[in-house]
């Protein structure tokens, strides 16, 4: 279960400005249930459905899929396969998605949904009743209001920045009549819940509203009172969640020590190509730039250069701290190779560190999460690790199949396999709590598991 914070209000109080800014900063995953309201209703105006018709609007919702997606960090709604952000977003929509949400069963319809996505994610969800009915037990609740005048001028901003030829009395009136409509309807009316906590924006700008929720929000998730007991409640602290910071990709290695890798590269893969019978698949997954993590099975010494030879960008991998104690050249050797130490078996946290400070620099990074090389190809259960770095850098982790039979040896059949890429927010692990590492953690697994097994 993540953690969840539910924002509530009439429209135009600055829900979903401010639920999008909350989102971006605190790495959650943002849901604007009036979008899906809205969808609902655009399907019933696009297909001809008389919206005073109860009973034809209910027999057309088996008809539609709504999904909410994620691309370069702002929301799209689709509706049935198409994108409808914006068709959404008009007068006659508004005024229709209002009549329809206060049908019972079309919210029934959504209801389901909305419980869904906040089961598996960490979320910001903005709408009318979600404080009271889609999630009555939120972390946070915020119940935000603004006078209607207040609303209704910065709808009228809005709509004269699209050209809409609305007047201000025109804007307000609708305004009025959706609070009518939206406080008034029998089921999940908007209201507050007895334990929001009320914001009024009237007076407050934009960033001073955010800053307000964002205060509201950290003094709840902070140390929260049992009612009951009066004993502190097992604490969520967003200490956790401002330890994530994706990683800067401005760092790039030194474009002349790329050039000279990649003749390198070539060089190696050649000699490969005689020694083994060797193949690379699925080489348009691995990312041009640096600054990614690789996860592979780990079946041999040679699987850091195996994962290498495809990648354009060098690698740095971690290597038991007992390889860099003996042989002094041989150190020289695997540390220029990308090689740095890790003590196993002791929960290394400096290693941690090390690895962002590798990604950061703009390298890439070959993680092995089962810790130790399989001697029977099996894939193991692996560890939190490779998740923990890649959630507190919130960048890619490719995953890789390395498979060949019995041990490595001069004309193996070895096949090298790159998954497509994971990102750790898009799985709903935008953070570093128990939950987004062990989603992480588990998708990375399986998904190396079944390039192996491919
Ligand atoms: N506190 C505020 N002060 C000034 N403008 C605001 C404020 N909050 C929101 N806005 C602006 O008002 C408009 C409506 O806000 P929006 O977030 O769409 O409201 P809601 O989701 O509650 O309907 C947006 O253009 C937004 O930039
Ligand atoms: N949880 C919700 C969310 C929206 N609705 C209704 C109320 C509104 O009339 C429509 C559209 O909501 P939306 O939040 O997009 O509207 P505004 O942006 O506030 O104008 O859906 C609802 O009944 N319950």
């Amino acid at each position: 279960m993540g953690i969840n914070i539910a924002l509530d209000g009439p429209s135009g109080a600055g829900k979903s400005t401010i639920a999008k800014a909350v989102a971006a900063k605190m790495q959650y995953v943002y849901v604007d249930t009036g979008a899906m309201y809205r969808s609902v209703a655009c399907y019933m105006v696009t297909n001809g459905v008389d919206l005073d018709n109860t009973e034809e609007i209910i027999s057309k919702l088996s008809e539609i899929s709504i999904k909410l997606e994620y691309k370069d960090g702002a929301q799209h709604v689709i509706l049935n396969g198409e994108d409808v952000s914006d068709k959404i977003r008009t007068p006659e929509i508004s005024m229709a998605a209002s009549k329809t949400s206060a049908i019972p069963e079309v919210r029934a319809f959504l209801f389901d949904l909305q419980q869904t996505m906040a089961k598996e994610n960490n979320i910001i969800m903005d709408g009318r009743d979600i404080g009271t009915v889609v999630l009555p037990n939120a972390d946070v609740k915020i119940f935000l209001t603004a006078s209607a005048e207040a609303r209704a001028q910065r709808r009228l901003k809005e709509l004269q920045e699209k050209g809409d030829p609305s007047t201000f009395e025109e804007v307000l009136r609708d305004i009025e009549q959706r609070d009518y409509n939206d406080t008034h309807r029998e089921t999940a009316p908007l209201k507050k819940a007895d334990d929001a906590v009320e914001v009024d924006t009237t007076s407050l700008d934009l960033q001073q509203s955010i800053d307000e929720i964002c205060r509201v929000i950290n003094e709840k998730l902070g140390v929260k009172k049992n009612d009951d007991d009066g004993a502190v409640k097992k604490e969520r602290t967003p200490r956790v969640l401002m330890e994530v910071q994706p990683i800067s990709k401005t760092h790039h290695v030194n474009p002349l020590k790329v050039l000279v890798y990649g003749i390198l590269r070539w060089a190696v893969i050649g000699i490969y190509h005689l020694y083994y019978d060797i193949r690379w698949e699925g080489t348009e997954n691995v990312p041009k730039d640096g600054g990614n993590i690789f996860a592979s099975n780990h079946r041999s010494y040679q699987d850091p250069v195996f994962i290498a030879l495809h990648a354009r960008v060098p690698l740095s991998y971690m290597a038991k701290e007992e390889l860099f104690q003996g042989n002094k050249a041989f150190k020289w050797l695997i540390s220029n190779l990308g090689a740095f130490p890790v003590t196993r078996g002791k929960g290394d946290t400096a290693v941690i560190d090390t690895s962002i400070e590798k990604l950061e620099s703009g390298r890439n990074l070959a993680i092995f999460p089962e810790g130790t090389r399989s001697k029977d190809g099996k894939v193991g259960k692996g560890k939190t690790g490779v998740a923990l770095i890649a959630a507190v850098a919130q960048t890619k982790v490719i995953p890789v199949g390395i498979t060949f039979e019995g041990k490595l040896k001069f004309r193996s059949k070895v096949i090298v396999r790159y998954g497509e890429p994971i990102v750790p927010a898009e799985i709903g692990a935008s953070n570093t709590d128990s939950k987004s590492l062990r989603v992480l953690k588990n998708k990375v697994m399986e998904e190396i598991t079944s390039l192996v097994h491919e």
